[in-house]
């Protein structure tokens, strides 16, 4: 079992329809059935002010820089108000989508200058004094599905928004951009095949947190 003093922080991602919303409430009642308080959240969001900008974000026409710069002021707000203080409670954070999805979608996706993101993750994720680490997930649940896959799913599931609107091929770079992130620092992730029924996926999705011990 996890140790209940220490906070956890576990982001979800994938491409648009990959089922990541599918298994995170499951997976919120394991760690409670484990005996953990949970903080559900998601990204752009999080806060009051953080859903403003997404609901800006996810409507309005604009150029990747603003998207980018959205996208990480949103989670400036999101870390310190909500992801820092349930850490500090010992608490875990399960957050829909994080800094990876802003690489994927805005970088490769997008074709944004990728050593900006990767200045502008410093300045964001940078929370306490001197010295400390930057703040990064401590596990990342990548759910890996082809695009065409995903875009028969959420055809069949509802209206699309600003990026579930883009073509296939959007997609598929932004997989390729995940697929990047998990090759910079494989120990934080884990590659879930959501390519398989919903119960297949949901057994590789516990096993990962009950290989660290974390759930029943
Ligand atoms: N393994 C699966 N097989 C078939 N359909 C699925 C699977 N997982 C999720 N879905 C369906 O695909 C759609 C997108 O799933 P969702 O969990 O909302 O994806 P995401 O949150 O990653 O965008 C939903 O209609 C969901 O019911
Ligand atoms: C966090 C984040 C999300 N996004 C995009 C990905 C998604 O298309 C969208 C919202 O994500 P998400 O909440 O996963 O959408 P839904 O609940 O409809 O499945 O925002 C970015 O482009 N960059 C980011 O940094």
């Amino acid at each position: 079992m996890t140790n209940s003093t220490q906070g956890l922080f576990v982001t979800f991602e994938g491409i648009d329809g990959a089922g990541k919303s599918t298994h995170i409430a499951g997976l919120a009642d394991a760690f409670r059935s484990a005996g953990r308080t949970v903080t559900l959240t998601r990204e752009p969001g999080g806060t009051p002010l953080a859903e403003k900008l997404r609901a800006l974000v996810l409507n309005d026409p604009m150029d990747p820089l603003c998207e980018a710069l959205l996208m990480f002021a949103a989670r400036r707000h999101h870390l310190l108000e909500v992801i820092e203080p349930a850490l500090a409670r010992g608490e875990v954070v399960l957050c829909d989508r994080f800094t990876d999805a802003t690489f994927a979608y805005q970088g490769y996706g997008r074709g944004f200058d990728l050593s900006v993101l990767g200045s502008l993750e410093q300045w964001v994720q940078h929370t306490g004094q001197d010295g400390q680490p930057l703040r990064q997930p401590d596990l990342t649940v990548w759910f890996d599905l082809p695009p065409e896959v995903a875009a028969q799913r959420l055809s069949q599931a509802r209206s699309p928004d600003r990026f579930e609107a883009l073509p296939t091929e959007f997609f598929a770079r932004v997989a390729h951009g995940y697929g990047q992130r998990m090759a910079g620092d494989p120990q934080r992730f884990a590659r879930i095949s959501a390519n398989q029924p919903v119960e297949a996926v949901w057994q590789e999705v516990q096993s990962v947190f009950r290989l660290r011990g974390w759930i029943a």
